[in-house]
């Protein structure tokens, strides 16, 4: 029999019988405000915080709320079972730790207490590029557990080889590329403080580390970190790249590649073309283009467009087990989580994490038994209001 992750509604109120609640809300849309009151105004800031006048976060929320889900009756949902197969793999839920950089802001524990609480929930970790903490070091505290390595695609093509090489080395069997930040955003709230972690050397610990990074210093980070710190500011992103630059990538990596920050059908398009394996259809939780499209409203439209060809992963705005439900009618297979984790991190490191997962797969759960599913499997579009079929 499957894990039922509804299971741990049980678990909390057969905890409450000794008197216990639970240590955070278990509205995971209540998490940014504690947090907001627990750290300061920087870090917070930059966590929360999205580009312009933040309209594009804000669309995302209001794209997944605009859809209702038409729940069906009688359709017997007494066992039911959350796994999908994603790139090969298979997962115990449509879930995956999105990648976030700089967590050392959030919590000192940072990404391993992240990637212990996927790893002990069996969801994969996605490590960000820009971690505060070594991919060898998270690769390390995570046993035999799933995890997956976002490439900020450096300009210097050593570095990116390098990268690839050490996240094999480490146990990362799946690339997943962001290409919709070249640059930084515009980003009103980080402005306004003048905050920006990685000029105090935060989120460089993989470039401090690489070999291929450090051939192009004088002195080694820890004698010159404002030299090391300009160094990275300065190869980190690449806007000069364009699609056949991709086959570089296929080249030297011989696992699944996914691209993250697709919203255009015909992006979708290439990236098949290109031989990559799947998408993440991502407006980087509103953090780059401002006035962009919702990530739920781009979603049907690249689902269509590739088919059969590409998986198609979901981020951006997702903060409940409805919206999860939501994404996979609108075509993902999975979602990525992005903030909530990260709240969930700031509050109580790896079991703030873990609470977040377990309260977000239980609500899909209950959500997917109470429209009348037993998998996620059957949703589709005919799940929602408006939908056909
Ligand atoms: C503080 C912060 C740092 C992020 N760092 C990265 C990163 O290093 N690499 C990346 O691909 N995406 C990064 N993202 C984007 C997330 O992977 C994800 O797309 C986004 O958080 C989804 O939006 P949501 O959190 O509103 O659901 C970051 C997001 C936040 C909030
Ligand atoms: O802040 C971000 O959204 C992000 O993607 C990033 C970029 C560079 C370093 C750390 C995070």
């Amino acid at each position: 029999m499957a894990k039922h992750w509804a299971d741990f509604q049980y678990e909390i109120y057969l905890n409450g019988m000794s008197g216990a609640v639970p240590r955070l809300p278990t509205d995971l849309t209540r998490l940014e405000e504690l947090t907001e009151r627990r750290l300061g105004p920087g870090p917070v800031g930059y966590v929360s915080g999205s580009a312009g006048d933040g309209s594009t976060a804000r669309a995302n929320r209001a794209a997944l709320k605009r859809h209702r889900i038409v729940p069906r009756m009688l359709r017997d949902v007494h066992e039911r079972d959350l796994s999908v197969e994603v790139l090969g793999r298979a997962l115990p839920a449509p879930l995956a730790l999105a990648p976030v950089g700089v967590l050392s802001i959030m919590h000192p524990d940072a990404e391993v207490a992240a990637a212990r609480a996927a790893a002990a929930q069996g969801v994969p970790f996605v490590l960000s590029s820009a971690s505060s903490t070594p991919m060898e070091e998270v690769a390390a505290a995570m046993g035999g557990a799933e995890r997956w390595f976002q490439l900020y695609w450096a300009r210097d093509r050593e570095v990116t080889r390098s990268f690839l090489t050490r996240a094999k080395a480490s146990g990362f069997s799946v690339l997943v590329v962001t290409l919709d930040t070249p640059l930084l955003a515009w980003r009103p709230r980080d402005l306004d403080q003048a905050y920006l972690p990685f000029l105090h050397g935060v989120g460089t610990a993989n470039y401090f580390s690489d070999p291929a990074f450090r051939a192009g210093l004088a002195k080694p980070p820890h004698e010159d970190p404002n030299a090391a710190v300009m160094h990275f500011v300065g190869m980190f992103a690449d806007p000069g790249k364009t699609w056949p630059d991709l086959a570089f990538l296929r080249e030297n990596w011989d696992g699944p590649i996914v691209l993250k920050g697709v919203l255009h059908p015909d992006d979708a398009r290439l990236a098949a073309d290109a031989g990559t394996d799947g998408v993440v259809v991502s407006n980087h939780g509103g953090r780059q283009v401002a006035g962009a499209i919702a990530a739920a409203d781009a979603l049907p439209g690249v689902a269509q467009a590739v088919g059969d060809r590409l998986t198609v992963l979901f981020d951006s705005g997702v903060r409940t087990g409805d919206d999860v439900f939501k994404a996979l009618a609108l075509g993902a297979r999975a979602v990525l989580l992005g903030r909530p984790y990260v709240y969930g991190l700031a509050l109580d490191g790896q079991a703030g994490v873990e609470h977040v997962i377990r309260c977000l797969l239980a609500e899909l759960d209950l959500t997917l038994a109470l429209s009348g599913h037993a998998s996620p499997a059957t949703v589709g579009t005919s799940d929602l209001d408006g939908g056909t079929g």
